[in-house]
């Protein structure tokens, strides 16, 4: 453990020049209470506006007069700029690409458009029945999925519940709970790729299979992420699922059409068929619609968008009520022999007509309308490599790796309805403006171990609020969440992918309640802390969010935002945190020049009392063996539990050299995963007898060491607020930046010497203001070297 005693001594000026910095700063410093920073403000998002006058500006876009009072019934009281931007196009029915910053609303830019089509149709037929999906609405993430249903779900106007049947379909949830779901013909299916690809494909279910290709709108959200390369194969195969049987059913006698119910296709025969496909599906992904689409600049405004009606027109609606097109073995089997035969060459030849043909089809028969959204569509991620970099790779021969331009990557995998479709950004009007304005970001610079305390300092200096922390993985997620809990700071909940599904929506929804709570003022001063990692940071809705904390830094700008995004929603203030060790301020930089479009500018420091933390340190250092020894026995009787059961299963005596092996390695190193995997049947049968040897013998002792750090970290925390430290502080380099700030700038300079000269009115010498000077250029020289 650190010993500030010896730190305190070695930098006695420097702390109480630091100590008079924070005092600058405006914070109480009793000793009892962490500093008060300032609070997050919530404003209303929208201004108060009557129902009446509300009404009317939903129905200025010409949408259903139902939906619009169904918006007005839950609030929405005016559209918000990216919503009244693309709902201009609304019964134009056009492919849009929708790119605004996190929090302004986007779900509605494709939620109101999908439900006016629906809505419309209903007001002009009461007895209409859907009976089949109208819109795919897909997502990376199963949380985003749910709720994405549940805002479309609520905006639903109530006589039209019954007809309007919004379904989710996600992985982790009995599938065959979705299938009875599926039983009752949804109109819109929000779903992750790989559940509904396995629906598709594995599970032939003919609902989907028969009427996914006649869909009328697909909407992709967070678009850039679904679209990204080695994520969701199963999205490329069901587009190419989706385009290429949308043009065989329809070219296929629609007199053949059936009912779903009534569908019975030949499983076996369906498979191949199926099979088939998702192997051409790499000629089809390579051709198609690609020639059509203009090239997408990176950065397009609305003033360079063509007009993007279709060629022939405005599409009409595309009915596909009860249209399920009859299997038809024979065609499918003449098929086959045509393309299973034959050379390579001549098949990639037919492949690459046949998607011609199948394009210009496609675009004859009425395609999708598309919806694609995202807050980080349009980046530029060419600020990721920087002229140095640049330099550096010309001269090692490195070649740079191509610009990705996402849009220019969606209109190479989606087959658009029109020629080009709308984009409506408004995340490129101004650089500078890619997050939120009501945004604060800030950093703390520290070493990595001391990460947890500067996270427990946040974490107590903001006690009542809402706080997501992101970490990279999700062993320093399960870490983290177990620490925090054992040193009692608010209420915390782990979400990351290796949960159970149940779990993580239960995780989510405690959550959320304990964020109204915050919010309220009922959550008795008990924050509510999410530990997650980036299976959170897209998409999710939770408002009175206040504060986002990067435990580590974010892979890459687009996390970043994201991550970033889940605060400031709407109107809202918020505050993001980063915590900094130096090996993260390099990727950091760059995250911020991607997200700035230029040079970094350095983040303002989040002010920390350097005597308060001093006092934390102890606490949290003891909380941390705890958590690391009760993590260690935990692994430990694991590993022992899986041992036992293999040796009694094996059945297998042991000689004496075994059972010494064995015996070594439970007394050492028995958690070692790769030494259980290496070891013999022989060797693993030989634990039971060490289990009542060494093993037990060594729990034992690792047991009694738990219980003995338990003792001192709940010893050190009924003495918390002790006084050892109290004169003490400790300089992290954020601090010294600070100060070498304050003293750069003669104002400052003259500040911090009225304000040193207050603190210490009878024997402050100007001389000791000197030396605390030339100790920081001091220290600012030995950090660059
Ligand atoms: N017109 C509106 N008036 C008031 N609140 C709105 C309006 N439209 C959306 N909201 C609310 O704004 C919040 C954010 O909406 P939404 O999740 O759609 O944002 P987003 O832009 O998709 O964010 P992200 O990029 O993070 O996914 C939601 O709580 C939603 O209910």
């Amino acid at each position: 453990m650190r010993d500030y005693a010896k730190i305190v001594s070695r930098y006695q000026i420097q702390s109480e020049c630091l100590k008079n910095i924070y005092q600058t700063m405006d914070h109480s410093d009793s000793e009892d209470s962490l500093p008060d920073t300032t609070a997050v403000q919530h404003r209303l998002p929208m201004p108060a506006i009557s129902k009446k006058e509300a009404l009317k500006t939903w129905l200025a876009f010409d949408m259903a007069e139902e939906l619009a009072e169904s918006l007005v019934a839950n609030q929405f009281m005016k559209p918000t700029e990216i919503q009244a931007q693309s709902l201009s196009y609304l019964n134009a029915h056009v492919d849009m690409v929708v790119a605004a910053k996190t929090g302004q609303g986007k779900t509605l830019c494709f939620g109101i458009p999908v439900l006016d089509l629906l809505v419309k149709r209903l007001a002009r037929d009461a007895d209409a029945e859907f009976g089949s999906i109208k819109a795919l609405i897909m997502s990376p993430t199963r949380e985003l999925a749910i709720q994405i249903k549940d805002h479309i779900q609520a905006i639903v106007p109530v006589q039209f519940e019954q007809k309007i049947k919004v379904c989710p379909i996600v992985g982790g949830m009995s599938i065959q709970k979705q299938e009875r779901l599926l039983s009752y013909k949804p109109t819109i299916v929000i779903a992750t790729p790989g559940r509904l690809w396995e629906l598709v494909n594995e599970r032939m279910n003919p609902y989907l299979t028969n009427m996914l290709p006649m869909i009328d709108v697909l909407v992709l959200d967070e678009a850039d992420r679904m679209i990204e390369d080695g994520h969701f194969k199963e999205l490329k195969l069901l587009l190419d699922f989706i385009y290429t049987k949308r043009v065989e059913y329809k070219k296929q006698d629609m007199g053949k059409a059936k009912k779903p119910e009534e569908v019975n296709p030949d499983k076996r025969q369906y498979k191949e068929d199926i099979l088939k496909w998702t192997k051409d599906s790499s000629a089809t992904k390579k051709e198609f619609g690609v020639k059509d689409i203009e090239k997408s600049k990176s950065k397009i405004d609305l003033s360079q968008v063509v007009d993007l009606y279709d060629e022939d027109g405005i599409m009409g609606e595309i009915d596909a009520d009860n249209l399920v097109i009859e299997y038809d073995e024979k065609e499918e089997k003449k098929e086959g022999r045509k393309s299973g035969k034959g050379g390579k060459a001549s098949q990639q030849r037919r492949s690459k007509e046949d998607e011609e043909t199948l394009a210009r089809e496609y675009k004859k028969m009425g395609g999708i309308q598309h919806i694609i959204c995202s807050a980080t569509m349009t980046i530029d991620t060419s600020g990721r490599i920087t002229p140095k970099m640049q330099k550096k790779m010309k001269k090692q021969g490195i070649r740079q790796p191509e610009k990705v331009d996402t849009l220019e990557q969606l209109c190479k995998t989606l087959r658009f309805r029109s020629k080009n479709p709308k984009v409506i950004d408004l995340t490129d009007n101004d650089q500078n403006q890619r997050m939120p304005e009501t945004l604060k970001e800030r950093a703390i610079r520290c070493k990595n171990e001391e990460k947890d305390l500067f996270t427990y300092y946040f974490l107590r200096d903001n006690k009542d609020q809402a706080t997501i922390i992101f970490c990279n993985s999700i062993t320093c997620v399960r870490r983290l969440t177990s620490l925090l809990s054992f040193l009692k700071v608010g209420n915390q909940w782990p979400l990351h992918s290796k949960m159970q599904q149940r779990q993580r929506l239960k995780n989510l929804d405690r959550f959320k309640n304990a964020v109204s709570k915050c919010e309220s003022g009922a959550s008795g001063g008990d924050g509510a802390i999410l530990v997650c990692t980036d299976v959170a940071a897209r998409g999710l809705d939770i408002p009175y969010v206040q504060r986002v904390l990067h435990y580590q830094c974010p892979f890459n700008a687009e996390v970043y935002i994201h991550r970033c995004g889940r605060t400031a929603r709407i109107g809202r203030d918020g505050e993001v945190m980063a915590l900094l060790a130096p090996e993260d301020e390099k990727a950091f930089r760059s995250i911020r020049r991607v997200v700035l479009g230029q040079a970094d500018e350095r983040l303002e420091p989040y002010p920390i009392s350097y005597v308060q933390l001093s006092k934390l340190e102890p606490l949290v250092e003891a909380a941390k063996k705890f958590e690391s020894a009760l993590h260690k026995t935990d692994s430990e009787k694991k590993e022992a539990n899986w041992l036992i059961k293999a040796a009694k299963d094996a059945d297998l005596t042991l000689d004496d050299n075994l059972k010494v092996q064995i015996q070594e390695t439970l007394g050492g190193k028995l958690a070692l995963a790769g030494k259980k995997r290496k070891a013999t049947p022989e060797q693993v049968a030989a634990i039971d007898i060490v289990e009542d040897e060494g093993g037990a013998r060594h729990r034992q002792k690792e047991m009694s060491k738990v219980q003995q750090l338990k003792k001192k970290y709940e010893e050190l925390k009924k003495s918390e607020n002790f006084k050892r430290f109290s004169n003490s502080s400790y300089l992290t380099p954020e601090a010294a930046s600070y100060l070498n700030e304050l003293i750069k700038t003669g104002q400052q300079k003259a500040d911090l010497e009225i304000v040193y000269a207050g603190q210490h009115s009878d024997n402050v010498p100007k001389q000791k203001f000197k030396r605390t000077e030339k100790f920081t250029s001091r220290y600012k020289n030995r950090r660059r070297r």
